[in-house]
């Protein structure tokens, strides 16, 4: 991962601190790395920056004495928060952290009313501050924080309350893993001392591990370590939220005073919920509201809806079929302020048990998922089943009700967005810095779009149903699978890379074989030409505006891939390093070369009888800690043969959420602007959506786009999800415009690769002498890993490397720069660098032939 390897040297400056004892905060061995901070920090000095370190882990507080050890009090106040992305500029928000949960509202009336803007648990953050601008960032993977503190002494106090929340809280995590460890060493006779976070030098839970059998020791410290700090306790997190609502609700409640109308339904809703959060009958000594139904039920009521509970008719009259011990138990006495207030407490006091049992289903939902992880010994198994799991989940959290205080990521996110951003405005004069990172920060509190979902839903069933285009199916003569399967890389993990490379420059710290997949970035750019049929469609669209519908499906048709792609990397191209590809039944061909290697720039150009296309690409880097953010620069574009068009757009922000754990996704954000230069007369505007919560949601991968004339009407609108399809509903029949391929048997089993990504790399024996000796397909140790040889691809992968390093080095000895062979650079109308075909490879392979020339020796 050389491309990122700078990157991750920030993470690797927090695993440093693992290790060193201390309860304040000191510079870390590694300052943030220039690529992450440059970037993301353009106004302000990198060196300023500071990565909290990661606190010791004490394993002797036993769960008693955990009480004592100072638990850190509540800190609460006001702080500026940066407005979230697209927003530019800070807003004063009110932040409360408790019980390592830091959560912010609007301001502090909102708070105390329960009206939550977002939550974080902030042990699961990377913590980066910067004292000269009083900064403090936290991120966690899916949200993301930008803070700051109006004075220094705020500053401090923040800085120091949050960083004891976080030491308090991962203590507390690492008491429930190693008594979790301790079970498991019981259950074992087996002893073994070098258990592989032992060997790692550093262990998470701060002490050798206990005696274990060997496998599974390993097996549940690799797992304790990548994912459950990641999954479990964002549930954690999620259950914390939920509890804010009920504690919001509670409140309404509380101040219904003497009437409310509560329907049948509501009531079974009620005592489902009872059923289903309270596993055993409370004890509670009591009068009227003492009954332990009545309690569990006055708690359930809190994770009711406020539409459900209205002011105006008493609940007796309205259920008469609802037996009656619950009718007389949740009719409501006529309210004296002393009932009311015993309410109240008995309502806060069930919530805190609410929370309580929350907490040990989590904990027991760990363990038990820990036993599956075991068993699930097949990968193929662990692949489709995490997906049914994801289903299952979002099926039992709507059932549960969570629906009720989680409304579906949508485009009425962005609603949520507009909602914080139209208050208390400070952007502008106080905007110190852009916020161009597209993670969300969780917020929770916007009401759905209904229309929008209603939309989106729309779409999803009407991509259903469309059939899969043919030619995917169509046998093309080419090989149809991978001669070996892909390796399980899930034992490598970052992690421990990380922690055996503590003190390198990780972008020199060459990655293991198994994280790659068998193509390289020159192979993984021609893959978003698999939908190059919709290029061809729009070059027989007379519509113009039609025309473009088709532009933006092809657009957004390159990301379909990444659904299945996030568990390896591409190879990264040495520099001249090149890749054809001659696709006749497609109808087009494609050449590609690494024309840089610092930064590392891949150039592709197309061509075919209905359309050219071509881009250059490089990618900036941001590392937030969990997730990595690529910023692609160069622009896309194609002319179409027929009408002369040149379309030209951006690529959006793909991120790895979880980079460092097997928990690990991609999703894209932002927006495309695609506009002819040619004409004017329309351009399309493509958002794709972000999601707000992982795993739980239908509007994932979401994508909406419409087509706009010179006066920006709208003139078409299209939506759907780039993983799934475009369906547009504006056009004379509705008409699903895209779709992807559906995937080839076992992909999960061969990276993840669609039908087309496995013809890439196919060496057949014809097509051999006809390469240059620089095409990827030559490259040996990609080759090797393709085969399944991964040892030997290890080795072989070091030497093509140590081969450019001397390359690069005689270059630099005689002066010379290296000079890409079928790109040249120029500046475009925009004056911007751009990398364009120069002619050369297709005239060289149709004449003499790449035998007959000079060619590099590039392994
Ligand atoms: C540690 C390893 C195994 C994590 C896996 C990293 C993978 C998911 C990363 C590494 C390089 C990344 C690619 C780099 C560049 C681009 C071009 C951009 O226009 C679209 C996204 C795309 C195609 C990225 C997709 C995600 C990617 C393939």
């Amino acid at each position: 991962m050389d491309s990122h390897g700078s990157s991750l040297d920030h993470a690797q400056s927090q695993l440093s601190g693992v290790e060193k004892v201390s309860c304040g905060w000191h510079k870390p061995t590694h300052s943030r790395s220039s690529s992450t901070a440059s970037s993301r920090h353009s106004r302000l000095n990198i060196k300023d920056w500071e990565v909290m370190d990661d606190f010791p882990v004490d394993l002797n507080l036993t769960g008693e004495n955990m009480q004592d050890a100072n638990t850190p009090g509540i800190c609460e106040g006001y702080l500026m928060k940066r407005r979230k992305w697209p927003l530019k500029g800070w807003h004063k928000r009110y932040f409360v952290v408790d019980k390592g949960i830091l959560r912010y509202s609007k301001n502090q009336h909102d708070f105390s009313k329960g009206k939550m803007h977002g939550a974080l648990d902030v042990s699961l953050a990377v913590m980066s501050v910067n004292k000269k601008a009083r900064h403090i960032d936290l991120d966690a993977g899916d949200i993301l924080y930008h803070m700051k503190a109006k004075t220094p002494d705020l500053y401090y106090i923040w800085v120091t309350k949050l960083s004891a929340h976080r030491m308090h809280k991962k203590n507390e995590a690492a008491q429930v893993h190693n008594g979790f460890l301790q079970a498991l060493s019981q259950s074992s006779n087996l002893s073994h001392k070098n258990s592989p976070m032992q060997e790692m030098g550093t262990s998470y839970v701060g002490e050798p591990l206990p005696c274990v059998n060997p496998a599974v020791n390993g097996k549940v410290s690799a797992w304790l370590q990548t994912q459950e700090p990641d999954i479990c306790a964002q549930e954690l997190t999620r259950c914390q939220i939920e509890l804010n609502e009920l504690q919001r609700l509670v409140q309404k409640l509380h101040s219904l005073e003497s009437g409310q109308m509560i329907n049948n339904g509501d009531l079974q809703r009620i005592i489902s919920m009872q059923n289903l959060l309270l596993d055993k009958p409370k004890k509670k000594s009591g009068k009227i509201w003492g009954h332990s139904h009545t309690l569990s039920r006055a708690e359930a009521l809190g994770m009711l809806s406020s539409s459900h509970l209205t002011s105006s008719a008493h609940l007796g009259t309205s259920v008469p079929s609802i037996p009656d011990y619950v009718s007389t138990q949740a009719t409501p006495p006529a309210s004296t302020s002393s009932e009311s207030k015993k309410l109240h407490q008995d309502i806060c006091s069930m919530s805190l048990k609410v929370h309580a049992s929350l907490r040990t289903a989590h904990e027991a939902l760990a363990q038990e998922r820990q036993r599956l992880q075991d068993t699930w010994s097949s990968r193929e198994l662990h692949q489709t089943t995490s997906a049914q799991i994801n289903n299952l989940c979002s099926l039992a959290e709507s059932g549960s009700g969570r629906s009720l205080s989680f409304h579906a990521p949508s485009v009425a996110d962005s609603g949520a967005e507009y909602f914080d951003a139209c208050d208390e405005l400070m952007c502008a004069s106080s905007s110190e810095m852009s916020d161009e990172s597209g993670l969300s920060d969780g917020s929770s509190n916007s009401e759905p779009d209904e229309a929008h979902a209603m939309a989106s839903r729309k779409y999803r069933a009407s991509l259903s149903k469309a059939p899969a285009k043919l030619n995917s199916i169509k046998n093309t003569g080419r090989r149809t699978t991978l001669p070996a399967v892909c390796p399980d890389n899930s034992h490598v993990g970052l992690m421990t890379i990380l922690y055996n490379n503590i003190g390198k420059d990780l972008s020199r710290v060459s990655m293991p074989a198994a994280l790659n997949e068998p193509v390289c970035l020159l192979q993984r750019l021609c893959e978003e030409l698999e939908y190059s049929d919709l290029l061809d469609t729009a070059n027989h669209t007379d519509d113009p505006y039609q025309r473009m519908v088709y532009i933006a499906a092809f657009a957004i048709s390159g990301y379909a891939t990444a659904q299945y792609r996030n568990r390896y990397k591409p190879f990264n191209p040495v520099l001249g390093e090149t890749f054809e590809c001659i696709r006749e039944d497609r109808g087009f061909r494609y050449i590609s070369e690494q024309v840089s290697h610092h930064p590392p720039i891949s150039a592709c150009h197309a061509e075919s009888n209905n359309f050219n296309f071509w881009q250059d690409q490089r990618w900036k880097n941001k590392f937030w800690g969990k997730s990595l953010e690529i910023m692609p620069t160069g622009m896309v574009n194609v002319t179409l043969k027929n009408y002369g068009d040149h379309y030209e757009w951006n690529k959006v922000v793909t991120c790895i959420h979880n980079v460092l754990s097997q928990q690990r996704y991609l999703e894209h954000y932002g927006e495309v602007i695609i506009r002819n230069l040619k004409s004017s007369v329309c351009t399309c505007k493509i958002t794709f959506v972000k999601s707000r919560y992982w795993g739980s949601d239908g509007s994932k991968n979401e994508v909406q786009g419409q087509v706009l004339d010179e006066t920006d009407n709208i003139v078409h609108r299209f939506g759907g999800f780039w993983h799934e399809g475009i369906f547009c509903d504006t056009l004379p029949n509705l008409q699903c415009i895209w779709k992807p391929n559906p995937q080839p048997k076992n992909y999960m089993t061969y990276y993840g690769f669609s039908s087309f990504a496995m013809e890439m790399n196919e060496l057949t024996p014809d097509l051999k002498p006809l390469l240059p000796p620089t095409d990827t397909r030559l490259r040996p140790d990609q080759r090797l890993l393709e085969e399944g040889k991964i040892e030997e691809t290890d080795k072989k992968k070091d030497e093509v490397e140590e081969k450019q390093r001397e390359r690069r080095k005689i270059l630099a000895k005689r002066g010379e720069e290296h000079i890409p062979r079928f790109f040249r650079k120029t500046l475009d109308a925009a004056g911007k660098e751009v990398w364009l075909y120069n002619g050369t490879y297709w005239k060289i392979r149709d004449n003499a032939g790449f035998v007959n020339v000079k060619n590099l020796e590039l392994w």
